[in-house]
């Protein structure tokens, strides 16, 4: 299987304001295949963004190494460039030019002919809604709509690898579903490789080859959905909701035999990983009945992406 980036290592060090340091990625190595479909998921301020400006050549590492399909990317930033399509979380069209100058300009610097640049620049254009704008310049646009054209600029060369920081953030559903058609199309046509950060935890479900969980700099787990469903201690979940969670609150939860481990997530809310999910239910009523914390909501539910998420990016009190 062909490696289409290879990262060693990969660290960077912010220096805050105040003369602090402060490190958003912490070495961190992984590989993606040519043709994966790769998701990346962390929560505000995990590094995420840090991760894939680095990996595109936008930000400089403060350590470690990045291959982008066997190029160094230090050594040879431009070659690696070519190979790279990137939708960014900041608008970085030029805003001086139309829309229909985004494209060609863009599709003229990596390597199509006018001809090819015409034809898919309207492809382009018309799925993603943009056609009666295409001479209009792009600082007239909504956010909305810079958000698509930023989509249909990065897919315009058909890069072996594509890289999109919460794409979808802003988009409508019908959009979505065509942000998702081209990316299915260029990842079966030309084995395009995939690189999702993202909020919403269906698309990663839905067509991540393998997802990362990322936190505080780090890679806390990688694998299919599948290998890191094993990581979570029960199959089941209990979301309890309460007015207040505490730390006698917590115990007395900890304490019942049929409650493996728990997490606090916030203020008010439980995740409970039981050994037998009804009885638990059950017993965990039954606290209520001695408690001062009130109950707001209980519910069980089988493990989805968002659980193992959420496992592995709060602080676990174990019993
Ligand atoms: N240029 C910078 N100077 C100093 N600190 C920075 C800089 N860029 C990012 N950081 C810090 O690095 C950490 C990681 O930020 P990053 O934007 O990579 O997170 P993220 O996972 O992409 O978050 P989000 O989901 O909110 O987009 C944050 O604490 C952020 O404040």
């Amino acid at each position: 299987m062909k490696r289409i980036l290879e990262v060693k290592n990969l660290t960077k060090v912010f220096k805050k304001a105040n003369g602090e340091s402060h490190t958003a990625v912490n070495g961190i190595s992984f590989d993606l295949n040519e043709g994966e479909i790769f998701s990346f998921l962390g929560p505000n301020g995990a590094g995420k963004s840090t991760t894939i400006n680095m990996v595109t050549t936008q930000l400089s590492p403060t350590a470690g190494t990045i291959k982008v399909d066997g190029e160094d990317i230090q050594s040879s930033p431009i070659n690696a460039r070519t190979k790279i399509g990137i939708v960014a979380q900041h608008n970085n069209l030029d805003r001086g030019l139309t829309a229909h100058e985004n494209l060609l300009y863009h599709g003229r610097y990596f390597g199509l002919s006018k001809h090819e640049s015409e034809t898919r620049a309207e492809i382009l254009l018309k799925d993603f809604g943009l056609y009666d704008w295409k001479d209009d310049y792009v600082k007239s646009f909504s956010g909305g709509m810079a958000q698509r054209l930023k989509i249909a600029r990065a897919i315009m060369h058909k890069p072996a690898i594509l890289f999109l920081d919460e794409p979808t953030t802003g988009l409508d559903p019908a959009y979505r579903e065509i942000l998702w058609e081209h990316v299915l199309r260029l990842n079966k046509e030309n084995k395009t490789t995939v690189f999702l950060t993202t909020h919403y935890m269906e698309e990663p479900e839905r067509f991540s080859d393998r997802v990362a969980i990322y936190n505080k700099g780090e890679i806390k787990a990688i694998g299919t959905i599948d290998e890191l469903r094993k990581q979570i201690p029960s199959e089941s979940l209990i979301y309890l909701k309460v007015d207040q969670t505490s730390e006698l609150f917590s115990k007395q939860l900890s304490k019942l035999g049929t409650v493996k481990s728990l997490k606090v997530v916030d203020e008010k809310n439980y995740v409970i990983y039981p050994n037998e999910s009804k009885k638990a239910l059950t017993e965990i009523l039954h606290l209520f009945e001695q408690s001062k914390t009130q109950l707001e909501n209980i519910q069980l539910s089988s493990t989805t992406l968002d659980d193992i998420f959420i496992h592995l990016t709060t602080d676990e009190e174990e019993k």
